[in-house]
């Protein structure tokens, strides 16, 4: 595959549509139930304009982000997708080195088919040699605490440097393409790598993750106890929810609707964002994710007022289409488009994406 003659990230997911196995294919592009918010995320960002400034741009134009004292070249990270092997052999060591090398920060899925100690030894050994390279873990927490306390020791030994909790899964939400294509399990020869031998001789299977409807609050203050690391959550999509997060001292959230892949018929990520802003009141970091798949997507998600936003099936059609190289011309293309905007609207950088540089817009991008 040649990539360099692939331009858009929509032209990397036809690629990847081409070379996987359609079970392998539906699972990821697939959604909850009638992936209204699937839908919702994309056409979120198609109905916002952008309306810019002139004359009153730079030529340098510094893109780079530090959340939670760690630096990123971009304000676009790698969201936690699971099962990276499914879709090219290297998995995740192939996305945390892509990851090094566009230097963003990744979040390790929990379901990793890779375990995270060696995902970040591949992107200690791919950055280059003055970087230190940044990945968070994400984790649901397991209603069994010994569980949870493994699982923190091992992406803490692994120098992880957040941990972003997934809160929107009280139960797996209900892909029906999974369901029509029996897909439940992973092929043999793939594990959920960080379950594995996690208390006892456990073999990493997929049903070794518990989703529990009888997580609170109170988990959330016994995870801040037991960690030194920041905690984001990932899924609050209640205003309420979210002072409520604040209340209970979590350092940033993640407004994030799964991709769309929990509850079906949930708002998109974009059109949230005001709301949530103004619960949070810049009393931490928002992050965002769902639907960004074009540097003007960023661009409206920040001057909207987040600091970063997470790409997740972007990444996984770049390793489909072409493994590390895939994924990182992904990251890229991502970078070069958002560049090409932020000079569009006559910013100098992120400070100067503001929000009334928004608009709502009649159309869609699609
Ligand atoms: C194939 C796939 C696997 C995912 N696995 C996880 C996961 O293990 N943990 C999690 O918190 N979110 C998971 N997500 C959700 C992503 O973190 C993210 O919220 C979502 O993909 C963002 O939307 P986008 O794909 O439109 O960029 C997954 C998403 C996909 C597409
Ligand atoms: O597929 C997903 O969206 C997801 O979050 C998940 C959760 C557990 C195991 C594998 C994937």
């Amino acid at each position: 595959m040649d990539l360099d003659s692939l331009f858009t990230v929509d032209e990397f997911e036809a690629v990847a549509q081409r070379k996987l196995d359609p079970v392998y294919y539906d699972y990821i592009a697939g959604g909850s139930r009638d992936e209204v918010t699937v839908r919702a995320n994309l056409d979120g960002f198609g109905r916002l304009s952008l309306l810019p400034r002139v004359l009153r741009g730079s030529a340098q134009r510094d893109l780079a982000v530090t959340l939670f004292g760690a630096r990123s070249s971009m304000p676009i990270l790698i969201s936690p997708t699971a099962f990276h092997r499914l879709v090219c052999t290297e998995g995740e060591l192939a996305t945390a080195r892509a990851a090094a090398r566009a230097d963003t920060i990744m979040i390790a899925s929990m379901a990793s088919t890779v375990a995270v100690g060696e995902v970040a030894a591949a992107a200690r050994a791919a950055a280059p040699a003055d970087h230190e390279p940044t990945l968070w873990f994400q984790l649901y927490l397991q209603p069994d605490l010994d569980d949870t306390t493994a699982l923190i020791a091992r992406a803490t030994k692994a120098g992880c440097k957040a941990l972003v909790v997934t809160v929107d899964s009280p139960v797996l939400g209900a892909n029906e393409r999974n369901h029509r294509n029996r897909f439940h399990d992973l092929p043999p020869g793939m594990a959920c790598e960080n379950l594995r031998n996690l208390r006892g001789d456990e073999p990493g299977n997929v049903r070794q993750i518990a989703m529990s409807p009888e997580l609170s609050w109170d988990h959330i203050d016994w995870l801040r106890e037991h960690t030194e690391l920041p905690v984001l959550l990932k899924g609050v999509l209640h205003p309420e929810d979210a002072r409520i997060a604040v209340d209970h001292g979590v350092s940033g959230l993640l407004l994030s609707n799964h991709g769309g892949r929990q509850l079906d018929t949930v708002p998109a990520t974009i059109d949230l964002l005001p709301e949530f802003v103004e619960a949070v009141g810049g009393r931490v970091p928002l992050l965002l994710d769902g639907g960004v798949r074009r540097g003007t997507d960023v661009v409206k998600a920040l001057a909207l007022g987040a600091v970063a936003v997470g790409v997740g099936r972007p990444i996984v059609w770049g390793l489909a289409a072409g493994g590390e190289d895939g994924a990182t011309r992904v990251l890229e293309l991502l970078r070069d488009e958002l560049d090409h905007t932020v000079a569009l609207c006559g910013a100098r950088g992120l400070a100067d994406l503001t929000p009334d540089l928004v608009r709502p817009a009649a159309g869609s991008r699609r």
